[in-house]
């Protein structure tokens, strides 16, 4: 009820900031509503007129007739109009603001969770949904106040027609198992739907298009895809197809005990113990009476979707406030790094995940240096970058920044002084100008940097090779847009972790798989030259690889074995300790002679 309540006042609320007027337009459907509700009872004065031959009666009873028409018809075809626009509007501005939601939580974690997943699959599903939400509020205040109106025009005309209210409680009942039922289903829908949705990807798109046809997958995925649309359609064809039983069967229960009440008040009127006229109105009313049962089933299923809809978006509004409360630090990070970077007792597990990534990780990462980061695949290497950047929230232990715990520095503060290139590097399909320069937004236009930092990031040759230079839009699905391979895409998300100057933490998680090995090595000098260069800012730059000819550069080596820190040393220290790193070393060596 609470959540009902609190989801009524989020779509009220809203409609009335996108519009006060148009709200209230959409409520004169409403006033239409009562309006027209007192006819049967102008029908049952026309038959008392004509009963007794009272032609005043009968003249007024018309004239009751026509201008309640006439009035509520108006009122209808004003409030109608005023919500379907209205509808869209709010449904545009709940979607805007999904958006923004999502986009402004400032850790990835939530999109690492099939369950978070699912609520924004079942979100983004019910695009407008919120829109929907206010019809579907609208609807059952109107019906509501016609219902209540019916139920008193019922009661005042005879006590025993209130007997039909009771013969649609049963339909009323199940309702309320429909929306269990629907709820379930949606939530059975929605791991299928996304992989239907990841499937569709597989098999539409360019990227995975060519190892789909390498590999002969196309049946593979086809056979899965109908099975993952079967899956998602399943559910929702099952309930329909109960809906309908229980909703027949409740029907056929309500016109019985019709029949009975009518036949009842037939017999009396036989008898003279009921008026005529009233027994029109019953006969009039039975049909609303119905329709009351109905009014109330579905205003139990609407309000009830509404509070399922409203409730995920709340959800989702609630999750974000959550994450940035407890991303409430204010510090400001220092200008320069003295001390370096702390991690103190650091553990991570991926939500749902049985077994942590990293667990126990104390490290301490000097001003200053230039650090390489090594481990077999999954490792945790990865997963220690993003928890550095505050992209993930640790499960244990901290991250001192100059001895300040990163939780108590203001995140986008801190981020704002971290740059980078990671290994699921973005496609940014805008100018190539822009590509680049959203590294650092508030330089965004300034061709030199940009340029500077092409250079930097080994993206010179991308620039030449674009037939518009930095004005050339990226991405071949665009009007004369030009498409890059891995490596050039690569190459400019380097450069755009080069756009900012003055970071305290530079991560390269693994920036240069799609390199050779002699481009990598000549990248990783000249950053490794860069930051001894800026010194001054006492700058950590992290660099996350394979290639162990790179690594020797760094001025420290930290090895990852199964989320734990197995060795830390320089690479003469690790080499002459004879140990994990000396190991890989040797063998990659060997793989090189
Ligand atoms: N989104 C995720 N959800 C659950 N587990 C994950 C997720 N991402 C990574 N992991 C797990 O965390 C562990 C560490 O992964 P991580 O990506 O940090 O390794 P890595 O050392 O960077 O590996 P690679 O060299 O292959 O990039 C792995 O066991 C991996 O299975």
């Amino acid at each position: 009820m609470k959540t009902a309540l609190r989801g009524i006042w989020l779509v009220v609320a809203k409609s009335v900031r996108v519009s006060p007027w148009q709200s209230l337009l959409c409520m004169a459907e409403s006033l239409g509503g009562v309006i027209s509700l007192l006819q049967p009872l102008y029908l049952a004065w026309f038959v008392d007129g004509v009963l007794h031959h009272d032609t005043g009666k009968m003249a007024l009873a018309v004239a009751a007739v026509a201008a309640s028409t006439g009035l509520s018809g108006a009122l209808n075809m004003a409030g109608c109009d005023a919500r379907v626009r209205q509808f869209e509007r709010v449904g545009f501005a709940f979607d805007t603001e999904i958006a923004r939601i999502t986009a402004s939580i400032p850790t990835l974690d939530h999109l690492e969770s099939s369950k978070y997943l699912d609520q924004l699959q079942a979100l983004r599903d019910q695009q407008g949904a919120l829109g929907g939400a206010l019809n579907s509020f609208l609807n059952t205040f109107r019906n509501v106040v016609f219902a209540g109106g019916t139920l008193v025009l019922a009661a005042g005309a005879d006590a025993r027609l209130l007997l039909l209210v009771l013969a649609g409680l049963p339909s009323v009942v199940a309702t309320r198992w429909i929306v269990r039922w629907q709820a379930r289903a949606e939530e059975e829908s929605a791991e299928p739907g996304r992989l239907a949705t990841h499937l569709l990807e597989l098999s539409t798109t360019a990227g995975p298009g060519a190892e789909v046809r390498v590999f002969g997958l196309r049946e593979v995925v086809r056979a899965r895809l109908t099975d993952a649309v079967a899956r998602w359609r399943a559910p929702m064809v099952a309930l329909a197809r109960r809906t309908e039983v229980v909703n027949a069967a409740c029907s056929v229960f309500f016109f019985g005990c019709a029949v009975a009440v009518l036949a009842w008040m037939v017999h009396d009127a036989i008898r003279g113990q009921v008026p005529v006229a009233t027994l029109v109105l019953a006969v009039m009313l039975v049909g609303r009476l119905q329709n009351t049962a109905n009014v109330l089933r579905w205003s139990i299923g609407n309000i009830t979707q509404l509070a399922r809809t409203t409730g995920r978006f709340l959800w989702l509004r609630d999750y974000e406030r959550e994450v940035r409360e407890a991303h409430d630090g204010t510090q400001a990070p220092p200008a320069i790094l003295r001390d370096g970077i702390t991690i103190e007792g650091l553990a991570y597990a991926y939500p749902e995940a049985v077994e942590p990534s990293l667990r126990d990780v104390s490290l301490h990462l000097p001003a200053g240096s230039v650090v390489a980061l090594v481990g077999e695949n999954g490792a945790g290497k990865s997963t220690l970058v993003k928890l550095l950047t505050g992209l993930y929230r640790p499960t244990a232990g901290r991250v001192l920044v100059d001895g300040v715990d990163l939780a108590d520095l203001d995140l986008p503060a801190w981020r704002a002084r971290v740059s980078g290139a990671f290994q699921d590097y973005a496609k940014v399909e805008f100018t190539a100008q822009e590509s680049v320069g959203v590294g650092d937004l508030p330089r965004v236009d300034d061709d030199r940097e940009v340029r500077r930092a092409l250079r930097e990031g080994a993206g010179e040759d991308v620039l030449a090779s674009l037939p518009s230079g930095l004005a050339t839009q990226l991405g071949s699905s665009w009007p004369e847009g030009v498409e890059l391979s891995g490596g050039q895409w690569q190459r400019l998300a380097i450069a755009r972790g080069m756009m900012r100057t003055e970071p305290l933490l530079l991560v390269l998680d693994e920036p240069t798989a799609a390199l050779d090995a002699a481009t990598e090595h000549a990248l990783f000098e000249r950053y490794a030259e860069a930051a001894r260069a800026a010194g001054g800012r006492g700058a950590v730059t992290l660099l996350v690889t394979h290639r162990f000819s790179t690594v020797a550069a760094a001025d420290l080596v930290v090895v990852l074995d199964g989320g734990r820190v197995a060795e830390v040393g320089t690479h003469a220290e690790l080499v002459a300790a004879r140990g994990h790193y000396a190991e890989l070393y040797e063998l990659q060596a060997r793989g090189y002679r």
